[in-house]
């Protein structure tokens, strides 16, 4: 239904995408995953026909963006990062007015902005001037101007951006109920966003795309690696030995004392680091089990689509990255002593950028020092920047604490 080939885009000497290619199948929903400035709203522009490329090509049911741009105005319905609502409207009449705008016969307008306004859940809201509604009402607004004309294909730029999370999952569950009659592309930062919602994604990094995918081969063929907690009761150095030798696997760990003492004497937990396209879990098993160890526990780590998400667009950043230096002492040990040694500062900046985008100003090091700061008042923190950023989406920030 969308195939894009070899397109890119410059503005002046900022090259903002370059020879991007992908393709949505009917029915699918596409999250278009980058951090900010990856050249997300570039791309929904030139789809929507609002923007021409430099070069390459995108087609929408078979219609060129640019040449046939009428006839995929036609067929798409787009949401702008902010749509342009009129104010002073009522919800139904802005509809109504959005209809006439796009060509709508006027008989089949009552029904079409009906149907619009009970798939966006803004029945109620149907006589209230669009000034008064709340962020996450306008965006259903702007959701439903986007279908009004019951377009095949709905591009989403950024929908959730702004909201709280009541809102956040509502407009989920929204563009979810979409899926199927509709094709969809949204374009995103939030990571959840992507796993919860979409059933591909394109991850756009720097202008170019570095990986499309579902959401879970993503995680299981670009994790780095597949790790295994496993629990034995037995000589731990025999069965260290035993696990070492199978062919799917890399190295073997006994885990730290700490984590020995909870699980009772005579057992012992081991690390097991396979390769991410082996699944060893059947050959660990019955390993163990022939050679007379017991079998307490055997769990697979799944990588998660943030440490893929990382792993492909942060190689360049994460040296001096933000929050390496801003790390105590003993803080920083721990991150060297991660086999990835900047992925926890990588997770800071990859959050230190959402607050940046999302506060608009934040002067330089703010970012820096909330990571700081978080790591010391991790709660108090959060909710104080919950009130000083209400944009600011920090439901995740919990997880991406500094080393203790
Ligand atoms: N009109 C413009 N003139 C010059 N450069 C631009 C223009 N629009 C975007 N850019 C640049 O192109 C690159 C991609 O921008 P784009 O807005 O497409 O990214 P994005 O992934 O949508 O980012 P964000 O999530 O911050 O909105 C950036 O480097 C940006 O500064």
């Amino acid at each position: 239904m969308i195939e894009v080939e070899h397109l890119s885009k410059t503005y002046g000497s900022t090259e903002a995408i370059r020879d991007v290619a992908f393709r949505v199948e009917t029915g699918e929903i596409l999250g278009f995953l980058g951090p900010n400035g990856a050249g997300k709203t570039t791309t929904m522009r030139i789809l929507a026909g609002y923007l021409p490329a430099t070069s390459g090509t995108a087609r929408i049911a078979g219609y060129d963006v640019h040449s046939d741009s009428m006839a995929v105005r036609q067929r798409i319905g787009y949401l702008p990062e902010n749509p342009p609502l009129y104010l002073e409207m009522t919800v139904e009449g802005f509809l109504h007015f959005v209809g006439r705008i796009k060509g709508m016969a006027a008989g089949d307008r009552p029904h079409r902005v009906q149907i619009a306004m009970e798939r966006c859940g803004l029945l109620e809201k149907r006589s209230v001037l669009i000034r008064k509604l709340s962020k996450g009402y306008r965006q259903r607004v702007g959701i439903a101007q986007a279908i009004i004309h019951d377009p095949p294909v709905i591009i989403l730029d950024e929908p959730t951006v702004g909201l709280d999370p009541r809102q956040i999952i509502e407009v989920r569950q929204l563009i979810k109920g979409l899926a199927g009659e509709h094709t969809l592309i949204l374009s995103t930062h939030i990571l959840p966003e992507v796993s919860v919602t979409c059933n591909r994604v394109a991850i756009i990094h720097q202008g170019q795309i570095v990986a499309t995918d579902s959401p879970q081969h993503l995680m299981s063929n670009l994790g780095r690696e597949l790790t295994y907690e496993v629990e034995v009761a037995g000589d731990q150095q025999r069965a260290q030995q035993l696990l070492g030798q199978l062919p799917a696997i890399t190295r073997v760990e006994p885990l730290s004392q700490d984590s020995q003492d909870q699980h009772g004497p005579g057992r012992s937990r081991l690390q097991v680091i396979a390769h991410p396209q082996e699944d060893p879990g059947h050959a660990i098993a019955l390993t163990l089990v022939q050679n007379g160890l017991e079998l307490y526990e055997l769990r697979r780590q799944q990588v998660s689509l943030e440490e893929v998400f990382l792993n492909l667009t942060t190689q360049e950043a994460a040296p001096d990255a933000l929050g390496i230096r801003w790390l105590t002492p003993r803080q920083s040990r721990v991150c060297s002593t991660t086999r990835q040694p900047h992925r926890r500062s990588a997770k800071e900046i990859w959050h230190g950028h959402r607050l940046r985008k999302h506060s608009g100003h934040l002067p330089a090091g703010t970012a820096e020092l909330f990571f700081l700061a978080l790591g010391l008042h991790r709660r108090r923190i959060i909710l104080a920047a919950g009130g000083l950023f209400p944009s600011a989406d920090l439901t995740r920030a919990p997880t991406a604490s500094l080393p203790k």
